[in-house]
């Protein structure tokens, strides 16, 4: 990209000094010099949005601080170097104080002075704008509307109470089934809010054996337990400053929602087996797919922590109940796989969208997207049809809703059939799913997918 020039403006009344300083500027050619002989050229001509000004305000037809002033409404964030005689101090500290970034008194030091100022100048600008290019690269990046896709009319809400959330530092619990965006949103979140700079740390509840829960959350000291060989810093802490994110909240066992609670309220951890209080700045997150309101009831989930963690409440509504949404996704998760793989273009056939659309996506946007990369590698001819879509289970929507089973059983027949279709390949499998393999080796360990 060709560098604009530097558009220097001039106001200076004597013309012998002011051509001098334009010879001496024009020595740069990346300078674009004007010269004003008065307040009315000058002001006539700030339509061409000059990069800086140098002013001598002892001009014939305005004040310097009223012409500053003018310049200012004109064009609030133009550089203006003061350059005057010795005389006239005093005006040229009014005018610092209004803003004017530098001041020269006219003798014979000017020139190099003046160059200096515009390169230190020149430089600033560029770097607030690299500041503010890099600034916005991010908003875009992590900006809701780019990562959390979809057209359904659900999402506004989504948009307005994660705007809110952005703005704030409340707390927030997002449910929804399995694979709805969970953690899309939380990290959307975390970087949309002014917490960016900072960590998004992620754990898992339902992943950590229950008697390692403590350590993994608050950190531990040297020898606090048995196999504790060196001082462990929790996930608390190393979100510090920024957003933790606690998934599957519900399935954290009822003495340690006691110690978070305690966490919470006073804004500080213990590592366990120590004694010093180590202050907290984190946003919390949290996310669940029960019914937390009904866990509470049953006595499986503290009122208390409840309260404290629900903040601002987004609940994500499952991929069958957003309409089109599966073909707008489809079309995404398919131009990705594609792009990534030298696929080159991919088209979804007429059929193969009917069939989409009949589906009732128990797995949600993680089962949409996994279904349309194994129809993607099956098609011929860049066309994926009806045929190249194996669904997880063929039953219609309301047959899988009269089976009864909870999210965790669908859970599990999602992963045993992907096991199966996979030779028993766990790496694979966790990979298709996007889902990390500890969790599938948990599952196993635990029998839940015998
Ligand atoms: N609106 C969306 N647009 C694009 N991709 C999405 C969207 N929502 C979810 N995804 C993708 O779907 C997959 C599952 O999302 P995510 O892991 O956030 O779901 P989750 O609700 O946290 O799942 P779980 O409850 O199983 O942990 C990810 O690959 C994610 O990038």
């Amino acid at each position: 990209m060709v560098e604009k020039a530097f558009r220097i403006f001039i106001v200076e009344d004597d013309p012998w000094y002011g051509q001098i300083l334009e010879y001496h500027l024009t020595l740069n050619p990346d300078f674009e010099v004007k010269i004003f002989k008065n307040a009315k050229e000058i002001l006539e001509n700030l339509y061409l949005q000059p990069d800086l000004i140098t002013l001598d305000f002892s001009l014939p037809d305005m004040q310097g601080d009223k012409l500053f002033e003018k310049i200012r409404i004109a064009n609030v964030e133009v550089p203006v170097i003061v350059i005057s005689s010795q005389e006239d101090i005093k005006m040229a500290v009014k005018l610092m104080k209004l803003g004017a970034v530098d001041y020269l008194v006219k003798d014979e030091a000017t020139k190099e002075l003046l160059w200096n100022s515009i390169i230190r100048i020149r430089e600033n600008k560029s770097l607030k704008k690299e500041v503010e290019n890099l600034r916005e690269e991010l908003g875009q990046k992590y900006s809701f509307e780019a990562t959390i896709l979809g057209q359904d009319i659900s999402l506004n809400k989504l948009f307005s109470l994660m705007g809110k959330a952005t703005k704030t530092n409340i707390n927030v619990l997002v449910s929804g089934e399995t694979g709805t965006g969970k953690e899309l949103v939380a990290k959307a979140i975390h970087y949309g809010s002014g917490r960016q700079k900072n960590k998004f740390v992620d754990v898992n509840m339902g992943a950590i054996p229950s008697e390692l829960i403590e350590s993994e959350l608050f950190g531990h000291e040297k020898g606090a337990f048995t196999g504790a060989v060196s001082r462990k810093i929790g996930k608390f802490e190393e979100a510090n400053g920024g957003t933790i994110f606690l998934d599957e909240i519900a399935e954290l066992p009822l003495n340690m929602q006691t110690k978070l609670l305690r966490v919470l309220q006073e804004r500080e951890v213990i590592r366990v087996g120590g004694n010093q209080r180590v202050p907290l700045d984190v946003r919390i997150i949290s996310a669940t797919h029960k019914d937390l309101q009904e866990e509470v009831k049953s006595g499986r989930f503290r009122e208390d922590l409840y309260f404290r963690i629900i903040g601002i409440p987004i609940s994500l509504p499952p991929l069958r109940e957003r309409g089109n949404d599966i073909l707008v996704l489809a079309k995404h998760f398919v131009d990705q796989f594609s792009k990534e793989n030298g696929l080159g273009v991919i088209k979804i056939g007429e059929d193969a969208r009917k069939k989409l659309l009949s589906y009732s996506f128990p797995g949600n946007i993680r089962e949409l997207k996994a279904t349309i990369e194994i129809a993607a590698l099956m098609c011929t001819e860049n066309i994926i049809n009806a045929d190249d879509i194996s669904f997880l289970s063929s039953k219609k929507k309301t047959d899988f809703l009269l089976e009864q089973k909870t999210l965790k059983e669908h859970t599990c027949d999602i992963i045993k059939y992907y096991l199966k279709k996979n030779n028993d390949d766990v790496v694979e499998t966790a990979r298709l799913l996007d889902i990390g393999k500890s969790t599938i080796y948990k599952m196993i360990q635990n029998g839940e997918l015998a």
